[in-house]
């Protein structure tokens, strides 16, 4: 005889399986549904009525059938509940649910039936397979990758290092991970944190370039173009960062070299006119900055004519090298060298007055007439011209200045040559 309790467990079963988002079923011990709930009607679009009395094998191709019959007959013989992931045809599409399943009892204790609560998780499943792709593509791309590539946390810190960080810097991974990459930077500004983590800790840019010197296990320095950008969260909270390492040391080489070969005389090794020409409006612009002395010595070989004729072209660029060196015994760690163009050569000297330029010139010129150079064949005396004059704060441009070192030097040639004269003031 039912109850006052019995009806109200029924509408309570009526209203919680009516109401619920999963599939809800019960099947004898024949496999056939004694009850099926609205979720059934949802899903395959027949009334959940047409389902009772049915089973699996009416429902479903028969290797799908087979396999729920299998997990229905483990629950009816587990004590509680079963939860297996089951892949049925819906509507044409494979579907795949989270089935809690479980044996229910009669008054006696004997199971009459197999209850079911089925979850679709195919959406969370293709999400988590999507998931999975992109984490594997990520890995893919980060371990293959040839520019070195790092994650490391808002501290600096690293966490992740692919095998081409390893390689640029000579380090196994387990070297690198755990420990800040500025361990392995030359401190260059002050400051060994890369810029990124600066910008973590003031809240700014979620993007830098910059290129930082790195110390490679074996002691040479490795400098790297490093772009890092910052990782969020979904909330837009700053996770880590994510860095491109690039080894540029060749290029930077070939960048210094290039530079070298840019204001370097090839014949004698040491400055070229355009690289003395900057030199001049350095000192110009710290002339005007501070009081100083900047003075400037022209020199020219004298009668060097006569050397490339009498012993030849290759024999005139031994003379040259042989002046050069004379030369460089008398200067200071300072004063500019440079080669103007055949035998004409400059000096610039930071830090020395006229009169100190002067007797410089001195020194040289004597210094030059006292040591003969070897060529093939011969010892040749050789002597030099020289014009002084001084860089003043008022010169509009390198040239003011070497125009009055040219007067100079004309005077001193015209004098009759190996010979030292000065021009202080301009003509
Ligand atoms: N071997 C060699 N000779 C050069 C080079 N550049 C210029 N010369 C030579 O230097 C000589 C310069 O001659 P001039 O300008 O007449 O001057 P000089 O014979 O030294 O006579 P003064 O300067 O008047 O005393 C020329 O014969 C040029 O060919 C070079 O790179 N190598």
């Amino acid at each position: 005889m039912a109850t006052e309790d019995d009806s109200l467990n029924a509408l309570l079963f009526e209203a919680i399986v009516s109401h619920s988002e999963n599939i809800i079923g019960v099947k004898d011990l024949s496999g056939r549904y004694l009850f099926a709930n609205v979720g059934y009607a949802r899903t395959f679009g027949q009334p959940a009525d047409t389902f009772l009395g049915r089973s699996d094998r009416e429902l479903f191709p028969s290797d799908i059938a087979t396999s729920l019959r299998a997990a229905d007959r483990r629950a009816r013989f587990s004590q509680s509940s079963i939860i297996v992931e089951e892949t049925v045809p819906v509507n044409g599409e494979m579907r795949t649910y989270l089935s809690v399943k479980f044996p229910i009892h009669d008054t006696a204790g004997k199971v009459f039936a197999t209850g079911l609560i089925a979850t679709d998780v195919s959406q969370w499943r293709k999400s988590e397979e999507q998931l999975r792709q992109s984490e594997e593509l990520f890995r893919q791309a980060f371990e293959n990758a040839t520019i070195g590539m790092c994650l490391a946390g808002l501290d600096g810190v690293l966490l992740r290092v692919n095998p081409q960080l390893c390689r640029t810097l000579g380090y196994e991974r387990t070297e690198l991970e755990g420990h800040p990459l500025s361990e392995f930077t030359h401190i260059e500004r002050g400051d060994a944190r890369p810029d990124y983590v600066r910008h973590a800790r003031n809240g700014d840019a979620a993007w830098s370039e910059q290129d930082r010197r790195y110390r490679h296990k074996d002691g040479h320095d490795v400098w790297c173009k490093v772009s890092s950008s910052l990782v969020k969260g979904s909330q837009g909270e700053p996770l880590y960062y994510i860095s491109h390492v690039r080894d540029i040391t060749e290029s930077r080489q070939m960048e210094a070299e290039l530079k070298r070969l840019a204001s370097t005389d090839p014949l004698t090794g040491i400055a070229n006119r355009r690289s003395f020409f900057e030199h001049i409006e350095q000192e110009l612009q710290r002339l005007r900055r501070m009081q100083t002395h900047v003075s400037c010595l022209m020199l020219d070989i004298d009668h060097f004519k006569t050397i490339n004729d009498r012993f030849g072209h290759p024999a005139g660029d031994e003379a040259l090298r042989f002046f050069t060196m004379l030369c460089q015994q008398r200067l200071r760690i300072t004063d500019v060298f440079a080669r103007l163009g055949g035998e004409e050569f400059a000096i610039l000297m930071p830090g020395t007055p006229l009169d100190g330029a002067v007797e410089l010139a001195e020194q040289i010129r004597q210094l030059v007439g006292a040591t003969p150079v070897t060529l093939p064949g011969a010892s040749v005396p050789l002597t030099v011209s020289i014009g002084v004059t001084a860089l003043h704060r008022d010169d509009n441009s390198p040239d003011a200045m070497l125009r009055r070192a040219d007067a100079a030097l004309y005077q001193a040639k015209t004098k009759g040559r190996n010979r030292v004269a000065s021009v202080r003031e301009a003509a």
